[in-house]
């Protein structure tokens, strides 16, 4: 059966060109290029292996994440790729690495957060991996609450030094990726104290390692803290945990683009926002977000190809199965993940700008936008990551049994991907952040100063607080305007009703923690217009390609009533819609997914993902999964031998009643 395409009749269904949706998925024709280019490379590469992760012990598996690492190293050497090119290829080996830190988050907050002299030191040594480095904010006893990190760098006017130091088992580095086993070097985030005062958190650059024999250097315990969720998964990281006692630096490798420390111990503080000193982490979450559509779009490809490949019921005189995917249950649970990955893709599209452009504008030294990029980059890192999650588990269960197999690809997704709902942010804190923003966003309503950007429907409070849909047929629930509307009604309602509860307490901080929960749910109801009008935003835009745009259309409602029939509590109780338009928001969607059902194959195809990188026997390509997951079971380790280890000693005592008592 090898060769043959079993998925050649859905890929002939398809009516649109899936070449031109590649492009539109990759983001360019350039884009496209690069990673396909990059992908088959790795996928050819024997030294990229990845089939047999799960069987490896920790220690295998640590030493083959070093050997990978290395060899792509080498490689980027060898074939002189350039960044750009470097980033995919660590995307596509596909393993958390010491290496996403050094180069995800080492580097940004050096370039972040140093000086000219500080970026010309540390990032020629750290370009060239000569150190190698991680980013230690979160200790034992604080991550959400980073002002209330322990570990203290304290001035030493006499020797021009900063003496960190970790005073409690609280205050010890507790997660930091790279940190456990690789990292030589750590932007460590400690309290800055200087003539007795305490001026809060700030980073500094030290050195944890020997660069000859690599040992901790004096005064620094430093180890790996132990085996997360999951086979293989996420355990080729060393998160590690980092105590120091008086260790001395050089004042000059406190990183200090923000604030200083003068030669005579004087604090000098930025003359930008101080919140800059968490730029790393708003650059982090945004990266975050544009992947969590590869997490997503990786477990929709499985779960559809694999939906179409599977047959359960409806045969009648022997003939063939119904096609999973047929089901319309499965397809109200496939589509919009299906929808979510593409919407996801826009969206992460359209944050990189809003990134680049505050970060011009910090350049220029315009601080107006920063709320919004805090706002933005925290909120829609949750709201991504928190689907992709779920979505990757759903995707699981539409495999049905087979999905619980390792092979699947699923599980060992399932697991690298959950903890980017906690890590860079818990993503119920991180909401909160956007609620705080959309409370003062609220409060200034009024006050003359006009909402911008992601809040300026906000603007238009007066129409908003008292529309009602105009919503007559299934059909105007493709009208973007309308769509939008009801969207913009619903997060302005919750927001509004939480302000006015708010009002209702004398203290607003009290207020606050009381409203919480509510408070969550009108940031995410805002988060959720961002999705959807920047996909359809993205329709308006120029794209060519037989069929292409249809299918993008499609799509995009998909999200977005599904989104409507998910909240329907919100969009009632708030009176946006009624149930009868509720109702045919159902009836579209319907249709939609009947338009959608002959692409899907060849929607999730112009992912152009290779076996290589999906790693899933279901998954696969041709679709010929049963003797795949007949090869994969034989080369099971308990395989290896007809009758298992063990037998003679516990199971042939049971079976001969050996183990009986006399009495028995
Ligand atoms: C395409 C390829 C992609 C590959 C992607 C992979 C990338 C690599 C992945 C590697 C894997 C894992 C990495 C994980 C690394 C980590 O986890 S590092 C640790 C991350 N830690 C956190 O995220 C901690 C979360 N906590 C916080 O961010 C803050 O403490 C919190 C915002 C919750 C609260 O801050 P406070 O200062 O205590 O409190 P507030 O009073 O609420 O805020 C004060 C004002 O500051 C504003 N603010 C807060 N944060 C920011 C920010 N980041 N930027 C700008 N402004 C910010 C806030 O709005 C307040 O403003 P106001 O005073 O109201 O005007
Ligand atoms: C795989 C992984 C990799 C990581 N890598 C790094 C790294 O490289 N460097 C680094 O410095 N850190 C790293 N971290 C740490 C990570 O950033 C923190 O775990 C994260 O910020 C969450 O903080 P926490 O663990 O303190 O959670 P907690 O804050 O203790 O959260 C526990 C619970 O309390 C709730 N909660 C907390 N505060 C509030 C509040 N104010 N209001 C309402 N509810 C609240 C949360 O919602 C959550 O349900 C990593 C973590 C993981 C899991």
């Amino acid at each position: 059966m090898e060769g043959i395409d079993h998925l050649a009749d859905e890929r002939n269904k398809a009516e649109f060109d899936v070449e031109d949706m590649k492009i539109v998925w990759a983001g360019s024709r350039h884009a496209f290029e690069v990673s396909d280019r990059i992908a088959r490379l790795v996928a050819s590469d024997p030294v990229f292996e990845k089939s047999n992760r799960a069987r490896l012990s920790r220690k295998e598996l640590f030493k083959s994440t070093l050997r990978k690492c290395a060899h792509a190293f080498k490689r980027i050497i060898e074939l002189r790729l350039n960044e750009e090119e470097a980033g995919r290829l660590r995307h596509f080996i596909d393993q958390p690495a010491y290496v996403d830190l050094h180069w995800g988050m080492f580097v940004p907050a050096i370039k972040g957060q140093g000086t000219e002299e500080q970026q010309k030191k540390w990032l020629s040594l750290a370009n060239k991996m000569q150190i190698i480095g991680c980013y230690a904010q979160t200790e034992l006893g604080h991550g959400s609450n980073v002002q209330g990190l322990e570990t203290t760098a304290t001035f030493d006017p006499k020797t021009d030094e900063f003496v960190i130091h970790t005073p409690t088992q609280t205050a010890s580095k507790w997660w930091p990726g790279g940190l456990g086993k690789v990292s030589t070097h750590a932007v460590v985030y400690a309290r800055l104290i200087t003539n007795g005062k305490d001026y809060g958190i700030h980073g500094f650059i030290v050195q944890l390692r020997s660069l000859e024999d690599h040992s901790p250097l004096p005064n620094i315990t430093v180890g790996d803290i132990g085996t997360k969720m999951g086979n293989g998964a996420y355990n080729s990281m060393d998160n590690g945990f980092l105590m120091f006692d008086h260790v001395r630096i050089p004042r000059d490798q406190m990183l200090m683009r923000l604030s200083k420390v003068t030669r005579e111990g004087e604090y000098v503080p930025s003359d930008v926002p101080k919140q800059l000193v968490y730029g790393t982490m708003v650059y982090v979450r945004q990266t975050i977000v544009a992947d969590a559509s590869n997490a997503l779009s990786r477990a929709v490809c499985i779960a559809t190809r694999y939906s179409a490949v599977r047959r359960q019921f409806g045969a009648h005189n022997g003939g063939i199965e119904t096609q999973v995917i047929d089901y319309k249950t499965q397809q109200n649970r496939l589509f919009p993940l299906l929808a979510s990955a593409y919407a996801f893709r826009f969206v992460g599209e359209w944050l990189k700008w809003l990134y680049t452009d505050v970060t011009e504008r910090l350049a220029a030294s315009d601080f107006a936008t920063l709320p919004e990029a805090h706002a933005c980059t925290a909120g829609l890192k949750s709201l991504t990551t928190t689907a992709t999650a779920d979505g990757i588990e759903e995707c699981r269960k539409l495999c049905g049994g087979h999905g619980y197999l390792w092979c699947s690809g699923l599980p060992e997704l399932f697991a690298v991907y959950v903890p980017a709902c906690t890590y860079e942010g818990d993503n119920v804190v991180l909401q909160l952040q956007v609620a705080r923003f959309l409370m003062k966003t609220v409060a200034q309503l009024g006050s003359g100063k006009v909402p911008v950007g992601t809040t300026a429907y906000m603007g238009r409070a007066a129409h908003l607080l008292q529309c009602r849909s105009g919503v007559q047929k299934a059909e105007d629930w493709l009208n973007p305007d309308a769509v939008l509307e009801a969207f913009e009604a619903r997060a302005l309602r919750m927001a509004v009703t939480c302000a006015k509860n708010l009002s209702k307490f004398e203290n607003q901080e009290q207020g606050f923690q009381e409203l919480l929960a509510d408070l969550v749910e009108a940031a995410i109801a805002h988060c959720q217009l961002i999705v959807v009008s920047k996909f359809i935003a993205k329709l308006e835009q120029d794209i060519g390609g037989k069929g292409v745009k249809k299918q993008l259309n499609n799509l995009c409602y998909i999200y977005a009533l599904y989104l409507l029939h998910k909240h329907l509590g919100d969009f009632l109780s708030t009176n946006c819609i009624t149930p009868k338009q509720a109702s045919l928001a159902n009836d579209q969607l319907r249709s939609l997914y009947t338009q959608v059902r002959p692409n899907a194959v060849a929607l999730v195809d112009a992912f152009n993902y290779t076996d290589h990188y999906l790693n899933s026997v279901l998954g696969r390509y041709d679709g010929n999964v049963y003797p795949k997951l007949f090869e994969e079971a034989w080369k099971d380790p308990l395989n290896d031998s007809v009758v298992p280890d063990g037998y003679h000693e516990y199971l042939r005592p049971v079976l001969k009643q050996q183990l009986r008592t006399a009495r028995l």
